[in-house]
């Protein structure tokens, strides 16, 4: 078999282990290396709508991959050609059923890995699931501070380590030495960058880049060339961005600051087919140079990333395994003891022998770091309630050793049945799938240890991978998923037994890097339910969260919230936040409405007071950050649904009469006793809020 799809697509993967980290920070500047590697677009090729990124023509140098564009690798060519198809291919796979979930055409990282992998996989190998046979604080946390940890080989664990490298190095050794030469190519490209760089400061001191239209000094941005001459744009953009960086040196005189940031917006759009709304957004969360970074990292696919189902085998035994199949790998970094960054396969990796007997999920990086920090203990209860299709599911009942119990929510059936597929395939016991809205879940039952809420979200995490986020997001959008992220997170808070003796915590994540649907949501959380504060997650690295943001200042312990780059990080945009509960639910937040229904929902001999409807009856928020109007967000929503049924082809007025897929109600699954996967049969909640267990998977 050839190598995948993604390999190509992809190039080999830079290492994620937390030296890269430190370096790609240093990198920040190298900026201009990017700028040698003839970026392929060319005028004639762009499409006439400026917002349009032909991302086919755009062929922009891997460095943040480790490699640069064309680079032979073993003698193959690597193209870049990457990230349109997996658009395509993450809606198409969503089909019609999205329409029913709350928040369809909400991005999951891994799913998309699922679909855009090179492998032929189906929808569910990008799910994770795993185990971990050694208990979490041990395996999953390393802490990089101390000796040990360092001295420690990346296989550490409780064999002859060193030997156990040898080995995998040995036959591992293809890998590694390409390894070598991408180091090597990287270096190279830096010593270039300086050197440019030095050439361009050198040829531009004491002089000031000429970038704004003279006729333009009323304060309008120049406008975007027609058919933008793609090199031109991207040295007007290097230009602007060195001015922003030293501005009373290099800025025109009479010239502002915000002519020149406008002036940079416009041709981000144009360069990288962002509208002017988005790119806006993400624009802001950055300085200039930073920003031009994060941009550029979404032009190019993170690495492949397997997670070891540790329920079925060691990570070592999985390396070995794989690499005896041509598989060129090796450890994801010293921050997590089961992922392995794939570089090249010779087998698709959705179809191997190991993947089909589920001892490995194919899962982006950053989907792992909400579940360590979750960090669930064995026999606990843990609810996880946007699950589908499951890698972090799996990867919870990995590290509670399969036992305990979880249930695992999503609201969209057919994910919903596709995350029992993959609860089967990698050997999980103790997961109940159940099918409701989050926001019931007080309702439904409570009393949880751990609540995971991986809530739906706009995806501008994963623009690497899903590139239609760059055009269809638009304000309604992040009016109305922060709306429902509110809810859910206050939903989350309220299932959580806040006397647990081992847990009490809450971890909200998002694949998303806006600041409306992560620091603005929990600051929300922490207004309304005083009963929670922020915790350190544990995670070993990761920005901080925002205390302050254009102009708005948040509670001083988002800094113990976490935000991941893929300019920074090589992953996934992410953001991290972990909760304790430290009392009970506050009664004011126990709404009238649903009150009688929730009873049976509730487990006998738990004392908590839950509240008993989903979070929206609250007082109105008296300020703009981390509140909403429920009226005035109500319209905002209403029009975004409509528009995306529209824009799904469905007619909206249609779907609002009779029964639709969409209103089949939350609980899909309710009334059914058990659901048959691969022959084999699963519990499944009953709508009254208890089990049944049937078939094979009992607990
Ligand atoms: C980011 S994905 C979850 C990925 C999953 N945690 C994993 O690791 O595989 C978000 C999920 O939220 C689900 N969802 C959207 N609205 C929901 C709601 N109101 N209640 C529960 N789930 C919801 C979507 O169907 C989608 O599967």
């Amino acid at each position: 078999m050839g190598v995948g799809r993604r390999m190509h697509k992809q190039g080999p993967p830079g290492p994620l282990d937390e030296s890269l980290v430190t370096r790609k920070r240093k990198d920040a500047p190298a900026a201009p290396v990017q700028e040698r590697g003839k970026k392929r677009r060319t005028a004639e090729g762009k499409s006439a709508n400026p917002n349009r990124f032909d991302l086919k023509k755009s062929k922009v140098p891997a460095i943040a991959n480790g490699n640069v564009t064309g680079k032979a690798v073993n003698g193959k060519k690597v193209s870049k050609k990457t990230v349109l198809s997996p658009v395509l291919d993450a809606d198409d796979s969503l089909g019609d059923e999205d329409i029913e979930d709350e928040a369809d055409g909400i991005d999951d990282p891994d799913i998309i890995e699922d679909e855009v992998g090179d492998v032929s996989v189906g929808r569910l190998d990008a799910l994770g699931s795993d185990t971990d046979l050694d208990g979490f604080e041990d395996d999953e946390f390393v802490d990089s501070d101390s000796d040990a940890a360092v001295k420690k080989g990346m296989w550490s664990e409780d064999e002859d380590e060193e030997d156990m490298e040898e080995k995998l190095t040995a036959a591992n050794i293809e890998g590694l030495s390409r390894k070598l030469d991408m180091q090597k190519a990287i270096e190279d490209a830096e010593a270039q960058a300086e050197l440019e760089e030095a050439a361009m400061q050198t040829n531009i001191a004491g002089d000031r880049p000429h970038i704004l239209d003279d006729e333009d000094k009323d304060g309008d941005a120049r406008p975007s060339l027609v058919t933008p001459d793609l090199q031109l744009l991207r040295t007007r953009i290097t230009d602007t961005v060195r001015v922003l960086d030293d501005f009373s040196k290099l800025a025109e005189e009479g010239r502002s600051r915000a002519e020149y940031t406008a002036q940079l917006v416009k041709d981000i759009c144009a360069y990288y087919g962002y509208s002017p709304f988005l790119a806006e957004k993400l624009f802001n969360l950055f300085p200039p140079r930073e920003a031009f970074a994060f941009f550029e990292a979404n032009e190019t696919a993170r690495p492949v990333v397997i997670r070891t189902n540790t329920l079925r085998t060691h990570r070592r035994e999985l390396a070995q395994t794989l690499i005896n199949r041509g598989v060129q790998l090796e450890p994801v970094g010293k921050w997590s003891k089961v992922g392995l960054q794939i570089f090249e396969s010779q087998v698709p990796l959705g179809a191997t022998p190991e993947y089909l007997a589920g001892h490995y999920i194919l899962q982006a990086a950053s989907s792992f770091l909400p579940v360590m920090a979750l960090a669930p203990q064995e026999n606990e209860r843990v609810l996880d309630m946007a699950a589908a299709p499951g890698g972090k599911t799996t990867h919870i009942a990995a590290l509670m050793k399969n036992t305990g119990c979880i249930f695992a929510n999503d609201s969209n059936k057919s994910r919903a049945k596709g995350l029992i597929g993959n609860i089967h395939r990698m050997g999980v016991k103790n997961t109940i799938v159940c099918n409701y809205s989050a926001s019931e879940f007080p309702k439904v039952m409570g009393g949880f240890d751990r609540v995971l809420l991986d809530a739906p979200c706009s995806g501008t995490g994963v623009i690497a991978k899903d590139a239609s986020v760059k055009t269809n997001k638009t304000e309604q959008d992040f009016m109305r998923l922060p709306h429902l992220q509110k809810q859910l997170i206050l939903a989350a808070i309220d299932s959580v037994d806040h006397a647990s003796k081992t847990g009490g915590y809450i971890v909200y994540s998002t694949c998303s890097v806006t600041v409306e649907e992560n620091e603005q949501v929990v600051q929300y959380a922490l207004n309304k339910r005083p009963n929670v504060k922020l915790v350190d997650s544990g995670l070993t690295f990761g920005k901080e969260g925002f205390v302050r943001y254009m102009g708005k200042v948040f509670h001083p312990s988002m800094k113990f919230t976490r935000r991941y780059y893929p300019h920074a990080y090589n992953v996934d945009g992410f953001f991290v936040a972990k909760f304790k509960k430290i009392g009970p639910t506050p009664v004011n937040a126990v709404g009238a409405k649903g009150a009688e229904g929730a009873k049976a929902g509730v487990e006998e001999g738990v004392e908590q007071v839950y509240d008993k409807t989903p979070a929206v009856e609250e007082d109105k928020q008296d300020d703009d950050f981390g509140g909403w109007d429920d009226e005035e967000d109500e319209k905002y929503i209403e029009r975004a649904k409509r528009a995306q049924l529209r824009r799904k082809g469905k007619d909206p007025r249609a779907v609002g009469k009779g029964r639709t897929r969409g209103d089949r109600g939350n609980a899909v699954l309710k009334g059914e006793e058990t659901a048959k996967v691969n022959g084999d049969e699963t519990r499944v909640l009953k709508p009254n809020g208890k089990t049944k267990s049937k078939g094979k998977s009992g607990m």
